[in-house]
């Protein structure tokens, strides 16, 4: 037997207390992670913060300097392992001179079992360029390829890079369509991106990495929760006293119209209240993905600054 299939319930893929260095760079710092069977789990990050050092210790292009990583249950450079993984790295190479339809059928022949390549092609939007040799595609459909072809071997676990760095918007939501209906036919799917709309709209489940770690992992909701900020938006001329409430993390004008970010709003509101400072159209409102990454990496941020002062002494 040589497909590997583990256990219902277990963990495709783990990192356990992973640390990868590059020289001096500690690109990931003790991380640990599991991916379970059957959901869509978005890798969100600034840049540099390890997303894709993670997905190459997962697909074995790289290994850990401390920790252990698995892949259905062995080493993910165990090619038995990889049997069951699909994957598409940031930047991928296409052979210019072989057609489209070449293409698909020259990477299923590396695995033992193929999805059907047919709906492939049609969720993907491949149709139309199937005849096409692959140096005559624009940016945008060698990209929609390089994610389709991740599907190809039928995989149980699916790893991408920012699928849809350079796609226009409809091409985005045409392969945010194909990645759902790979997810309902039973893939598990890892995505990175830059776009927390993205994320929004495809995880179930959101890992924040920032400088090496994991900051935060959680659904959707709880990510968002555990920024633990709500918006107070007025109107004021006294933004700069009332910024000095307590609870109050940052806030944003325009003009007198002045959003605050607050760890408690009912708190926020009695201090106001009694500050007797001006203001006017008060509206409460929860934080958005956008606003939780922002502070939970802004905090991670914040937390690395001494250490760098630390090798400048
Ligand atoms: N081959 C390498 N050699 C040296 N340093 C590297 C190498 N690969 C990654 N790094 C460093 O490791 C850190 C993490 O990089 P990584 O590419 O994993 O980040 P990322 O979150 O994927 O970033 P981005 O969103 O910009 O793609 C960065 O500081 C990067 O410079």
């Amino acid at each position: 037997m040589t497909t590997s299939t583990p256990r219902a319930g277990t963990p495709l893929a783990r990192l356990d207390g992973v640390s990868r260095r590059f020289g001096d760079t500690l690109a990931l710092d003790d991380v640990t992670l599991e991916i379970a069977p059957g959901c869509i789990l978005g890798l969100l990050g600034p840049n540099g913060a390890g997303k894709s050092t993670i997905l190459s210790l997962l697909d074995g292009r790289r290994r850990p300097t401390s920790g252990r990583v698995e892949l259905f249950g062995r080493s993910p450079s165990d090619p038995v392992a990889r049997q069951r993984l699909g994957c598409t790295p940031q930047e991928t190479g296409l052979p210019d001179t072989l057609r489209v339809s070449e293409v698909i059928d020259f990477v299923g022949a590396h695995f033992e079992q193929t999805t059907e390549t047919t709906s492939l092609v049609e969720e993907f939007g491949l149709a139309p360029i199937l005849k096409k040799q692959t140096g005559a595609l624009s940016g945008g459909q060698r990209r929609r390829l390089a994610v389709a072809l991740a599907f190809v071997g039928n995989p149980r676990l699916v790893l991408l890079d920012e699928p849809t760095t350079g796609l226009d918007v409809e091409a985005r939501h045409t392969l945010w369509d194909a990645l759902r209906r790979q997810h309902d036919r039973g893939a598990t799917i890892v995505v990175t991106s830059h776009y927390l709309e993205e994320i929004e709209a495809l995880a179930e489940r959101v890992v924040v990495v920032g400088a090496g770690r994991v900051l935060a992992d959680g659904t959707l909701a709880e990510i968002i929760g555990r920024a633990g900020l709500q918006r107070v938006s007025i109107t004021t001329s006294e933004a700069q006293r009332i910024a000095r409430l307590p609870g109050v993390v940052r806030h944003e004008r325009d003009g007198d119209d002045v959003t605050f970010w607050v760890r408690d709003s009912d708190v926020f509101v009695r201090e106001l209240i009694r500050s007797d400072l001006p203001f006017r159209g008060i509206a409460v409102r929860g934080a958005t993905l956008e606003e939780a990454f922002v502070t939970l990496t802004g905090a991670a941020e914040a937390a690395t600054r001494p250490s760098t002062g630390r090798t400048a002494a």
